[in-house]
């Protein structure tokens, strides 16, 4: 089994090079190997490696700025995933690609299942949804792995952010209202090998699967959790959206049901919790070797 991965220093994809491909091999490319801003890139990768499988982990993932630079967040989470489809498509490959709780406006109150509808508040999640449909055209075998809130120790991400600020800061503001699902980025990857390996084997699920870590929380309960876990003195202070102004809206609820990974692929929900302690502990190594 020969996966290709697009998005090589981002969290995900480090993760998956973390991970063993029993029977098999994995090679990541990154902007300097593919720069996906330009078309055609992502097409020939796939045609010169023909790999059994494609997993995306690049994209746009900076949600405010993706309010500016809306072209460059298009062709990042709409066309690149869109070329790599067909592309894999048309050399028999299979292809995993990954989404975000942010398809959502955040307003059901009930766990978000994969035909909840969707409705994006901002430029990220608009361009994401598009890139689903138009991967699901291009390959209607295609495996999109939904996920939120992912964390670990590369890359940036809300434990980084908290514990850079508690460098100098002993009281935060933090939303209280946005309630979802930390996810650790290893997690993910595990995830997404596990499907890679079912699939290979014939395996016949496909389509949207949400994956998400729980118990759900809100971005304060996590702030919470994550100094608690670093054992950081910190007071937080629980805020409601409207009192923490950014250029793009965040959905509120984004609880996601994950049962159709777990029926199709065999693959259980995750406690963030393990996680966080996973990551907490390679951020304090990486920390006390610098
Ligand atoms: N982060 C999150 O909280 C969430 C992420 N997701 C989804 O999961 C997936 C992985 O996310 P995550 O690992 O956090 O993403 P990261 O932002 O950590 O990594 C994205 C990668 O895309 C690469 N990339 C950006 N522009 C280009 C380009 N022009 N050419 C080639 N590569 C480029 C980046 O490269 P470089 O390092 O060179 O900039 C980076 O390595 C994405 O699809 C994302 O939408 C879903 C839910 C939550
Ligand atoms: C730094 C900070 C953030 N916040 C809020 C802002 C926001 O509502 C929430 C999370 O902030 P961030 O900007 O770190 O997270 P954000 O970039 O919105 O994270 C999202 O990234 C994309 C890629 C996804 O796909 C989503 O699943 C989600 O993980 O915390 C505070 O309330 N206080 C603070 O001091």
């Amino acid at each position: 089994m020969n996966i290709l991965v697009f998005g090589k220093n981002g969290q995900v994809a480090k993760a998956l090079q973390l991970e063993p491909v029993p029977e098999g091999s994995l090679t990541a490319l990154g902007r300097d190997d593919a720069d996906l801003l330009v078309r055609g890139n992502a097409e020939a990768a796939i045609r010169e490696r023909k790999p059994d499988i494609v997993i995306n982990a690049a994209a746009y993932t900076a949600v405010d700025k993706a309010e500016e630079e809306i072209d460059a967040a298009k062709a990042l989470n709409t066309d690149a995933p869109a070329e790599m489809a067909k592309a894999a498509h048309d050399i028999g490959a299979q292809f995993i690609h990954l989404s975000t709780d942010y398809v959502f406006d955040g307003t059901s109150h009930d766990r978000l299942t994969e035909e909840a509808p969707t409705n994006p508040l901002n430029k990220y999640g608009a361009t994401k949804l598009v890139g689903e449909t138009q991967v699901m055209a291009a390959h209607p075998k295609a495996v999109i792995l939904r996920t939120s809130w992912v964390f670990s120790s590369f890359g940036n991400n809300f434990v980084k952010t908290m514990l850079r600020l508690a460098k100098d800061r002993d009281a935060l503001s933090i939303v209280a209202d946005q309630i979802g699902g930390p996810t650790e980025a290893g997690d993910i990857a595990r995830a997404a090998l596990a499907i890679a390996a079912k699939k290979h084997r014939g395996a016949p699920g496909s389509g949207i699967y949400h994956f998400q870590g729980t118990p759900p929380v809100s971005w304060a309960e996590f702030a919470e959790a994550i100094f608690e876990t670093a054992k950081v003195t910190m007071s937080v202070s629980p805020i409601p959206t409207a009192e923490y102004k950014t250029p793009a809206a965040r959905p509120l609820n984004t609880v996601l049901d994950c049962a159709r990974i777990e029926r199709d692929f065999g693959v259980a929900q995750p406690d963030w919790r393990s996680g966080l302690v996973r990551v907490v502990k390679e951020l304090q190594s990486k920390e006390s070797k610098s």
